[in-house]
């Protein structure tokens, strides 16, 4: 099981040498200093009473560097109004935006320069700072603007870090699984995705599917929000207390802080499909996906879609089964025997014991062994409204589904909105902003290891069932408004899907 902090680095060890120099920074004579992974510096001459020390931490104030003669040209990105051209003398950690500047250094000899790029070179190495990555923008994605979020915000922070990148559009669906399902990893320190959520997760998908997926699934991936769900970058900039943008989602990739991220294998049959986020059964699901008709309403859509299902308001019968983590325990009702679903094919090419499926020729990935004998069930009888299933705390900017989630606990938050009114419904909807509606008595919020769905019928029908919705991705379908240009779907709506959660399995570039 991997370490959850794994990938997390401090600033360099403190023995690095310190330089000193006297410089000229900014026009002004001044003594420079690099100190650990502080670049600071001193007014001498005329003004040395007047002049304050400044300084500029490498780590959260610095894009990058280049050495030109006897000039060190730093490229600044440092929150404060400071930070603003010609006087890049940010102090970082200030409130505010971040804000591109440039710190000129001129030394006394080119030697003196050469030596302290060198120095600063070997800093952003030990802080594990990305140097040759692979971008893939959808531009299909959201309101088709991928290729524009790659050239005017991702472009511009990356070249001035210095980070060799190739870029590669999306063609086609799933084109961002077969790209990490066929890459030579060798070649790259990060993949990142110019997307919607959807495209981070065939990554994810293409990497477990490799053979070497022990090793790939390692590759840390990175996310810039272009699509219409970008659930994945607000999770993360809001757990570092960082607003949502593009350029902090830029700069959290440039500054090569990873955080360990669980990956849960949603099983039925032989079937799977690995999920970094959600899975959705009921309101929620039906909302986000018949919506898709309204498209043309832009944004107004789901606000007005939402309303419609809530006047119109459907359960669904169906059992959910869980094993809660620890803590837990008391939620729902114990169970005396589940039927293993390994039984149901699964198993017919797992070995017993480790996480590979096997053919002739190679093992890609199969999700956590786990041994059913321990797992102690506990479950759920509906009907219900929604069911909600995360990893992470946002299912977009403005929707907070699981505020206790953490990406890498190896436990999933489940959010079971049970029968209710539907004045409490419309309530539940407007509350998922804050991730309050988890305290309203009709919403069971618990911590599961691993949770079964058997999805059912719709109240009152006989033949219609509803959507179950992975990270974008419809598993399931279990109404009968299936598009004829919608793909054909992983899973059947009916018999159960199977979810269990590896802990910490990938990492992803993050603010923190
Ligand atoms: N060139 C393409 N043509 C059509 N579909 C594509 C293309 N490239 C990627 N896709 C598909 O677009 C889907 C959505 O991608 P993405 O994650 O970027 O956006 P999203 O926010 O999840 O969804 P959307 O904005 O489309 O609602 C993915 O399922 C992906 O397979």
């Amino acid at each position: 099981m991997a370490d959850p902090q794994a990938g997390a680095r401090g600033p360099p060890e403190p023995q690095a040498e310190t330089l000193v120099e006297p410089a000229r920074v900014n026009g002004s004579t001044a003594e420079a200093t690099l100190s650990g992974t502080e670049l600071a510096w001193r007014p001498t001459g005329a003004i040395r009473d007047s002049g304050e020390r400044r300084k500029l931490e490498l780590e959260s104030d610095v894009l990058g560097f280049q050495v030109e003669g006897r000039a060190l040209k730093v490229a600044t990105f440092a929150r404060g109004d400071d930070a603003r051209p010609p006087s890049p003398l940010g102090c970082g950690g200030g409130g505010g935006e971040r804000k591109r500047g440039e710190l000129v250094v001129e030394m006394e000899s080119e030697e003196a320069a050469q030596r302290w790029g060198e120095a600063i070179g070997d800093r952003f190495a030990a802080l594990g700072r990305p140097k040759r990555l692979l971008i893939i923008v959808n531009p299909y994605g959201g309101n088709k603007g991928g290729r524009k979020v790659f050239q005017t915000e991702v472009l511009p922070l990356i070249e001035a870090a210095g980070i060799h990148y190739i870029m590669q559009e999306t063609t086609h669906r799933l084109h961002a699984q077969e790209i990490a399902h066929s890459l030579d990893l060798q070649k790259y320190d990060g993949i990142i995705c110019v997307s919607g959520d959807g495209i981070l997760v065939e990554v994810v998908n293409g990497l477990l599917q490799r053979d070497d997926w022990s090793t790939a699934i390692k590759v840390p991936v990175g996310i810039v929000p272009a699509g219409t769900g970008n659930g994945m970058v607000q999770a993360l900039l809001h757990s570092a207390g960082e607003p949502f943008s593009m350029s902090n989602a830029v700069f959290a990739i440039i500054r090569g802080h990873k955080r360990a991220l669980d990956v849960t294998s949603v099983v039925q049959g032989k079937t799977r499909f690995f999920s970094v986020m959600m899975l959705t059964w009921g309101l929620v699901a039906d909302i986000d996906i018949e919506s898709e008709k309204f498209r043309w309403m832009g944004s107004a859509r789901i606000d007005f879609y939402s309303l419609l299902r809530v006047v119109n308001l459907r359960r669904y019968n169906g059992r959910i089964l869980f094993v809660p983590a620890p803590g837990y325990e008391r939620f729902g009702d114990p169970v005396e025997q589940t039927t293993s679903y390994k039984s149901d094919g699964a198993s017919n090419t797992m070995e017993e014991g480790t996480s590979n499926v096997c053919n002739d020729v190679t093992c890609t990935y199969s999700g956590p062994s786990v041994d059913e004998a321990d797992l102690k069930w506990r479950s759920l009888n509906g009907p219900f409204v929604n069911a909600w299933i995360s990893n992470i705390a946002f299912a977009s900017e403005g929707v907070m589904i699981a505020p206790q989630a953490q990406f890498a606990d190896g436990y999933l938050d489940a959010a079971i909105i049970k029968d209710c009114p539907r004045s409490v419904a419309l309530g539940l909807l407007l509350r998922m902003k804050d991730g309050s509606y988890i305290e309203s008595p009709y919403v069971e919020y618990f911590k599961v290891k691993a949770l079964r769905i058997e999805p059912g019928l719709r109240v009152g029908s006989s033949t219609i069932g509803g959507i179950i919705d992975s990270d974008g991705e419809v598993l399931a379908r279990g109404d009968v408004t299936q598009t004829a240009d919608e793909p054909e779907h992983l899973m059947a709506y009916g018999p159960p899907i199977q979810l269990t959660v590896d802990q910490g399995l990938a990492d992803i570039f993050s603010p923190r």
